[in-house]
């Protein structure tokens, strides 16, 4: 469903996992910076709004969206981390690098949350231009960094569903 269609805010709250004890790491990309930041705000007080405790939250930059996958596989294989959050935005530009970019950080981040068996979430926009962005980074499409962490929470909900006894 387009964002045009579903606002990347608003989601179901119903039955959220207990996330107190939880660990998450936050990943930035530092291209388009006005962009990532307002979903990593995004993602951070969603977090911090369903009960993970500040102290619990680490962030970590990388350069470009193209290294998201290596962090999140390093900060994957702590185990002292329970899910990781993704943030980047890769605009379209003149050639198509962004295509390239946009495929192995998918991919990627794919890669990393199957072999760690964690939650690696990928709140990586991929707009045609920068107002693309802005819309879905906290303007008329809501916050992509908000849907990010709700998807890292509901996933760790999942899990403990999962692996609990009957
Ligand atoms: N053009 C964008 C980039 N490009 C940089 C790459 O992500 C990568 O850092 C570089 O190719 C070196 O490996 N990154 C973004 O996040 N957003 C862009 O629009
Ligand atoms: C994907 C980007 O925005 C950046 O790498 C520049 O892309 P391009 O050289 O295709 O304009």
């Amino acid at each position: 469903m387009a964002s045009d269609l579903k606002n990347l805010s608003v989601f179901s709250t119903d039955e959220l996992p207990d996330i107190s004890q939880r660990r998450f790491a936050i990943l930035v990309s530092e291209w388009n910076t006005e962009v990532t930041e307002a979903l990593f705000e995004g993602a951070y007080q969603i977090l911090l709004q369903y009960g993970a405790k500040p102290e619990n939250v680490i962030r970590g930059n990388v350069p470009g969206s193209y290294e998201l996958s290596l962090g999140a596989q390093w900060f994957a294989q702590r185990d002292d981390i329970d899910a990781v959050i993704a943030l980047g935005c890769v605009i379209q530009g003149e050639t198509k690098h962004n295509d390239y970019i946009n495929h192995a950080v998918a991919q990627g981040l794919t890669n990393v949350s199957l072999k760690t068996n964690k939650p690696v979430i990928f709140g990586v926009l991929t707009p045609n231009d920068q107002q693309q962005a802005l819309d879905r980074a906290g303007g008329k499409h809501g916050n992509k960094g908000d849907e990010a962490a709700i998807t890292a929470i509901k996933m760790l909900g999942l899990q403990q569903q999962v692996y609990s006894k009957f």
